[in-house]
C-alpha cells in the first residue's frame, strides 16, 4: 500500500472539555496517512487518479471550522468518518495534537487509524 501525506497540518476549531474553551479558537496540529495505490496516477500523470492533497486539506480547514467539539477523539473520529466517506480512501491514520493544552508536553493528542488496508497488512 501507498501513502498520500499531509503533515503539521494547522487548523482553527471551537474544541475543549471546559467552559472557557467553549468561546475561543485553538488551533490543532494533523498529520495524516492516506492509503492508496499512486501507481495508476503515475503511469498517467494525472491528478484524478490520485487522492488529491491540497482538495482534502481544504476539506479538513472547512471541517475544523463547521464543528464544535470537546475531545479530540470526537474531532478525530468524526473526521476520519468524513474524509474516507467523501474521498473513498480505504484506510487512513490521523494524529490530532493540542499544542499548548498541557503547557509541559509539546503537544497532547489521539491516533487513529481507520479501514482495511488494501492488499492485507
Ligand atoms: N483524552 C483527552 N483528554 C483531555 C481532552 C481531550 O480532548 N481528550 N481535553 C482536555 C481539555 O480540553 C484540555 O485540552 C484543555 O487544556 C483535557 N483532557
Amino acid at each position: 500500500m501507498d501513502l498520500v501525506l499531509i503533515e503539521a497540518l494547522e487548523v482553527d476549531t471551537v474544541i475543549g472539555v471546559y467552559d472557557w474553551e467553549r468561546s475561543i479558537t485553538q488551533t490543532l496540529r494533523l498529520d495524516l496517512a492516506l492509503g492508496t495505490d499512486i501507481r495508476p496516477a503515475a503511469a498517467d500523470d494525472d491528478i484524478g487518479l490520485t487522492l488529491n492533497y491540497a482538495a482534502i486539506s481544504e476539506r479538513v480547514n472547512a471541517f475544523a471550522k463547521e464543528h464544535d467539539v470537546a475531545l479530540v477523539e470526537t474531532f478525530a473520529e468524526r473526521l476520519a468518518e468524513t474524509l474516507r466517506d467523501e474521498f473513498a480512501i480505504p484506510w487512513l491514520r490521523l494524529t490530532v495534537r493540542k499544542p499548548g493544552a498541557v503547557p509541559a508536553a509539546a503537544a497532547v493528542g489521539v491516533c487513529i487509524e481507520r479501514g482495511q488496508r488494501p492488499g492485507g497488512a
